[in-house]
């Protein structure tokens, strides 16, 4: 299924009128560059155009008031004066006689992308969209918002489709409290932010947008706030947050549909962000949302006001909806101390409401809630520091890499008499190997077939190196004696970093590099002490990798931030027999490592598996994988293990970081 793209020129037709500096950022240029962005990468042209249309009055009536509505029905009429006049009794908004069209084709944009997503027309989409509608309430506009946008598309999507559950992910950089005051009390609709905050020093400068805003009634614990206390922010916060914070609670929460508030005024180069995550960080944050709701994604533009770093965040937003290779993310160097401090604030804010935060530190001793009061000489400097300084036109950054979709996704490497799933691309031509590593191979008493095994090993990973695949899975007698080879020798020259993941556990692992080429990440049911090392970190669980709950625990808070942290080239997912890992984890797990190495996933089975080919190859082809059902409370010493293991290795891993 594809990817609808939502966009209508007519967006375009309002603009300030008057004179408004905390208005003047938000102009039609914003929608013309995104959209052009798009149609020059020839990416508009691989979505499902899906065309704009008017919300309705009942639509719009699903979260605003009459009397609110009834008022901006009469703007398209108003003088300018008069509108200048109505403008008065709203914050940091404009109108014009054309933003009550453009704001119900906003709104409408959004129901028509949540219409193709919940009847399967598409996967996902975006609509790109002005005006905004985050900050717009039940009965005022606000923040350039008219009508909100997303709210009116959750109570939309529960009402037609009776969604069940709704994540909205805001990651604009100004917190959405429009919605956060909509569902604040509504535990079928969970609301994640993050926002400039600066200890209530940043607009819309809101007591509640604090981190301790966690919902209230039955809402308790289903509203997330993750306030950013200085600016600069970079892709290693962002991930943190992402991996520590809003993750585990997405998966307990198990949403029916994911609609994102896609504001890039996160983004580096932002006059109002002020931070310095790249274009291509928007592609790893909607990579990771992918999984949920059996991939139902929606995501509908908010902020972002520098037109180049908007263009392309939105570029790499929709590359990866298409399902396109994630780029590699270099050199993250963890979070920094604020953002540390804003994280493990919002993970003990939220400890008593989810299972997956159970075992949360306390918050940090510098109670970073309460508001600096700003000093004259404080606020003097700020207006002394030189305009050019701290305004971000300065800013440079790399143009985001090209993401090339390799000829073929998935190849595979089996036995002759084993039938090759459906999409996988069978690999036939085995290079003939090196006498030297023939004789090494036989020397480990592989027999004849091991050896052309091995060799179309070999040849599958020249060609994930080579970008000429994307994926591959092989199927071996012997995994233990696969990986060890394909670790030892068929990557020795080929790739720098080598990800192995090692689900359940036969053997010990008798093989670990201390030189960083290799990091072994093991999740099985036996602790082992032996080579305590930092590139291999063996996960114990105490039911194993069948006690779901605990896995997704251990990949969202410990592989995920030390693959982001390694960089690995290469994954090599290996699936030791009788692991008892539940297909759809199996999947999920799949789907998630596909962020790391450009996708290049290598994933080795034993032959006496080949049960679970058909779903391995569905998730190596890019197939969202199945949501995880009713997970149950992790086991208590399972949370505890992962928090020791975490503060041991944070000091090698700095993406483990959760506490100051
Ligand atoms: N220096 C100018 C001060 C501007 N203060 C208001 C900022 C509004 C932000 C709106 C937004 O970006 O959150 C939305 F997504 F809604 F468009
Ligand atoms: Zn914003």
């Amino acid at each position: 299924m594809g990817t609808a793209l939502l966009y209508d020129e007519e967006m375009t037709k309002y603009k300030l009128l008057w004179v408004d500096p905390a208005c003047k950022i938000e102009v039609p240029e914003r929608l013309i560059v995104s959209y052009e962005a798009l149609v020059r990468s020839g990416l508009s042209d691989r979505c499902i155009s899906i065309p704009a249309r008017e919300a309705s009055d009942s639509e719009i009536l699903l979260v605003h008031s009459e009397l609110y509505l009834e008022a901006v029905k009469k703007t398209p009429y108003m003088t300018l004066e008069d509108l200048k006049e109505f403008t008065l009794q709203f914050g940091d908004v404009y109108f014009h006689p054309n933003i009550y069209h453009c704001a119900k084709l906003a709104s409408g944009s959004a129901l028509q992308l949540v219409d193709s997503v919940m009847t399967g027309k598409v996967r996902n989409g975006i609509a790109l969209v002005r005006p905004p509608g985050h900050h717009s309430m039940h009965g005022a506009a606000n923040g350039f918002c008219v009508f909100n946008n997303v709210a009116i598309a959750a109570r939309y999507a529960k009402q037609k489709y009776g969604v069940k559950r709704v994540l909205i992910v805001d990651w604009d950089i100004h917190h959405g409290q429009g919605v956060q005051y909509c569902f604040e009390d509504d535990p079928s609709v969970l609301y994640f932010s993050w926002h400039r905050y600066e200890h209530q020093n940043f607009w819309p400068n809101l007591r509640e947008s604090d981190y301790d805003s966690v919902g209230k009634e039955s809402g308790t614990g289903f509203n997330i706030n993750v306030p950013w206390n200085n600016v600069g922010m970079e892709n290693s916060d962002y991930l943190s947050v992402f991996c520590h914070v809003l993750l585990p609670v997405a998966y307990e929460f198990c949403p029916d549909l994911v609609l994102v508030c896609a504001g890039f005024d996160s983004a580096i180069g932002d006059p109002e962000g002020e931070m310095c995550a790249t274009p291509d960080i928007f592609a790893h944050l909607t990579h990771l949302l992918m999984n949920l709701a059996g991939g139902k994604l929606c995501a509908v533009l908010e902020g972002g006001y520098n037109l180049t770093s908007l263009a392309q965040s939105v570029c790499q937003t929709v590359q990866t909806l298409l399902g396109d290779p994630v780029p590699q993310l270099a050199n993250l160097r963890g979070p920094c101390k604020s953002a540390i401090e804003s994280l493990q604030c919002a993970r003990s804010a939220h400890r008593r409401y989810w299972s997956f935060l159970k075992h949360a530190a306390d918050p940090p001793m510098t109670d970073i809630s309460t508001k600096h009061i700003k000093s004259a000489m404080e606020e003097e400097e700020k207006t002394e520091m030189a305009e050019e300084e701290r305004c971000t036109e300065g800013k440079v950054w790399p143009e985001p890499p090209e993401r090339l979709c390799p000829p073929v996704c998935s190849a595979s490497v089996l036995p002759d008499d084993v039938v090759c799933p459906d999409g996988l691309k069978p690999l036939s031509s085995s290079k003939d190997l090196e006498p030297l590593l023939v004789s090494k191979l036989k020397t480990a008493a592989v027999d004849g077939d091991g050896v052309t095994t091995f060799s179309r090993l070999y040849t599958l990973v020249e060609k994930l190196v080579a970008n000429e695949i994307r994926n591959g899975l092989v199927l071996v007698p012997d995994v233990a004696a696969a990986m060890m080879c394909v670790v030892q020798d068929l990557t020795s020259d080929l790739v720098k970093r080598v990800l192995v993941v090692c689900v359940g556990k036969e053997k010990e692992l008798d093989y670990v590099t201390t030189d960083g080429k290799v990091l072994v990440v093991q999740i099985s049911s036996e602790d082992s002490e032996e080579h305590r090392s930092k590139y291999y970190i063996p996960v114990c669980l105490k039911k194993g990798c069948s006690d779901t709950s605990g896995f997704i625990q251990a990949v969202l808070g410990l592989l995920l931030p030390l693959g982001y942290e390694y960089n690995p080239d290469l994954v090599l997912l290996v699936r030791m027999p009788g692991s008892g890992v539940v297909d759809s984890m199996w999947q999920q797990l799949i789907g998630l490592l596909q962020g790391f190495a450009k996708g290049h996933t290598l994933v080795l089975m034993q032959v006496n598996e080949k049960a679970c080919m058909g779903s391995t190859a569905s998730a190596l082809l890019g197939h969202p994988a199945p949501p995880l059902q009713d997970l149950q409370t992790p086991f208590p010493e399972d949370g505890d293990a992962l928090e020791r293991l975490r503060e041991r290795l944070q000091a090698d891993w700095k993406m483990l970081q959760t506490t100051s």
